[in-house]
């Protein structure tokens, strides 16, 4: 919320309303985390996923802005490998060595090796992002306006979405310009975002907490989509079945409710990250589905009611459980660096 106290470029009436939105959705500052892990070895029939990938259509939010990655792509890339599983990423290949999967406190602990487990943990910041330069403005308003989630146009109009960004980017732009001009040439949130994440990382650091940190924002760079390929690995450490699918459960956090439960494959679990709302694999349409998309009814893998999560999705066996341990380590964390200067105020837990 104090990176969005420091947006001075929107009108006083505007920033209220965005405040009002992003407690309720905590769109912004919000740390997402998922536990690295796969045996060193990692296979996995990736057949499947590539052949809904060609023809799943991609994330709920309709995003394909200026700039901005479809998640198309990000099905695409990773997804597309064969038989074992390349780890692009060389950093990650290096920590992405064990496989222990955790669920919450009172479920079981499955692992490939029993023993001397190194637990690695991986945090992404998430963040809304702002235009760098001057030219950036008008494809950053356009990427905003374009997400359903700020403008969604009743159903008859759907066409008209990206035509109605486009426009109302063109035309605001140049007020925006002159407003970034004056602080600066650009947005200052990717600087106290990339600020907060050295900050993390030092402070974990300092504590020899292993944990590496990202950044990925949603209307610029760097989009949480890029930053979603570069954590790919994470995906290797679900046990998918022989189709590419796993169990996904969507469960309310305070109460262990099972407010549903589906499959997911990789590119349906790569976009519940990236557009925060529970996105399924329906397997009678060979698709991906978002709850809530027909009815506005969404599951968001995040709600913030203070600072807490009252709504997370979970895997059975995977990332919905090391989401819901990262709150424990997280917690845990912030107790040891509660003295260190990091602005864990500025983070919401998840
Ligand atoms: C009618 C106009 C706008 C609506 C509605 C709106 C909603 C909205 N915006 C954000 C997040 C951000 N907005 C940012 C900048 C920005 N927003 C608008 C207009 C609307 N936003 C404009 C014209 C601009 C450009 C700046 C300006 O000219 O005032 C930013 C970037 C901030 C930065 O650091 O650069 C963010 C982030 C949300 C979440 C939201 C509704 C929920
Ligand atoms: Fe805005």
């Amino acid at each position: 919320m104090e990176n969005l106290s420091q947006i001075h470029l929107i009108p006083k009436f505007q920033l209220l309303f965005l405040i009002k939105i992003m407690e309720a959705t905590s769109l912004s500052g919000v740390l997402s985390y998922t536990k690295l892990c796969g045996s060193s070895l990692c296979y996995s029939d990736d057949r499947f996923s590539r052949r809904i990938a060609s023809f799943s259509r991609h994330s709920s939010n309709g995003f394909n802005g200026v700039n901005k990655p479809s998640s198309k792509a990000l099905i695409k890339g990773p997804f597309l490998s064969d038989g074992l599983i390349q780890r692009r990423n060389l950093h990650l290949q290096a920590i992405c060595r064990v496989g222990v999967y955790t669920f919450g406190e009172n479920d079981v602990v499955e692992s490939h090796h029993s023993h001397a487990m190194e637990e690695k943990i991986g945090v992404l910041l998430l963040n809304l992002g702002g235009p760098k330069t001057l030219k950036d403005v008008q494809p950053f308003l356009y990427n905003l306006f374009v997400d359903l989630d700020i403008i969604r146009l009743p159903r008859l109009f759907k066409l008209l979405q990206r035509p109605l960004a486009k426009l109302i980017s063109v035309l605001r732009a140049p007020k925006s310009e002159e407003g970034y001009a004056a602080i600066g040439g650009g947005s200052p949130l990717r600087k106290i975002t990339d600020e907060q994440e050295n900050a993390l990382r030092m402070a974990l650091e300092a504590k020899n907490v292993n944990v590496s940190v990202y950044v990925g924002m949603r209307y610029w760079y760097p989009f949480t989509e890029e930053v979603i390929e570069q954590v790919d690995t994470l995906l290797d450490g679900i046990k998918w079945d022989d189709k590419g699918l796993a169990v996904a459960i969507a469960q309310n956090v305070d109460t262990g409710a099972i407010l549903m439960q589906g499959f997911v494959n990789r590119g349906a679990l790569a976009t519940t990250i990236t557009s925060r709302k529970a996105t399924f694999f329906s397997r009678p349409r060979a698709t991906l589905w978002t709850k809530g998309e027909t009815s506005n009814n969404f599951i968001n893998i995040y709600d913030k009611r203070g600072n807490k999560l009252c709504v997370q999705f979970s895997w059975r066996g995977f990332l919905l459980g090391h989401v819901r341990l990262l709150l424990v380590k997280l917690l845990e964390i912030q107790e040891q660096i509660g003295s260190s200067n990091i602005k864990m105020s500025n983070l919401v837990l998840i």
